[in-house]
């Protein structure tokens, strides 16, 4: 199917990036949303614009449960509105909440190998405040296995190729057609 009928199949559902830490849900979703013709937005990144500060300013000075009511705060603001890509936060699937808002779109998880992300992170120059150089393994272990069962629960299960963020993109919307529920 071509990415025309794909983006018209979609009606304006917002797509909702979901995955660890690294998996590239900010990186694969702008030109996902380009493809698309959507609007890309990043939870994290509107977070940091209305707090004029980092995430890991916001966990330091505030903790992290003043940063997930922030991220709830933003998700919902977000969500109404339609034609949409947005990378949420590695995070956000850990609230009941934020299921019951992304699920008026159509969830997708990038299910990256652990051998890559590790990769990914020790290059990225991006601080997150759960993940440091020392504890990167111990603690990605740790949070992949509490959050892959959350990350199942998405709507499309994508296992990225180790390929340009571009090629990825479009794995997506050649895997999007399967589960639209639309009518053609
Ligand atoms: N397909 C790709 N090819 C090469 N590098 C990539 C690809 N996707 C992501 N990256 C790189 O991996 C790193 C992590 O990607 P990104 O920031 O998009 O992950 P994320 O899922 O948004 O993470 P977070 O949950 O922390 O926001 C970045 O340095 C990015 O440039
Ligand atoms: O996995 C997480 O809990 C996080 C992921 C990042 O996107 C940021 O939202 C923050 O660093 C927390
Ligand atoms: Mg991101």
């Amino acid at each position: 199917m071509q990415i025309g009928q794909v983006s018209k199949r979609l009606q304006g559902l917002s797509i909702y990036m979901v995955g660890i830490m690294g998996s590239g849900k900010s990186t694969v979703g702008k030109p996902l949303a380009r493809l698309l013709n959507y609007t890309f937005i990043d939870t994290d990144k509107v977070i940091e614009e209305v707090t004029n500060s980092k995430i890991a300013e916001i966990f330091r000075d505030h903790g992290e449960s003043y940063f997930r009511q922030l991220e709830q705060e933003v998700l919902k603001e977000v969500s109404q509105r339609h034609s949409l890509v947005i990378a949420t936060g590695g995070g956000i699937v850990t609230s009941i909440e934020n299921w019951g808002v992304m699920r008026q779109g159509i969830i997708i998880w990038l299910d990256l190998s652990p051998s890559i992300i590790k990769m990914r992170l020790r290059m990225d120059a991006i601080e997150r405040p759960l993940i440091t150089e020392t504890n990167l393994e111990t603690r990605l272990q740790e949070l992949m296995k509490n959050r892959r069962p959350l990350y199942a629960e998405a709507d499309l299960h994508i296992l990225p190729a180790n390929d340009s963020p571009e090629k990825v993109a479009q794995q997506i919307i050649e895997a999007l057609p399967g589960i639209i529920k639309t009518p053609l």
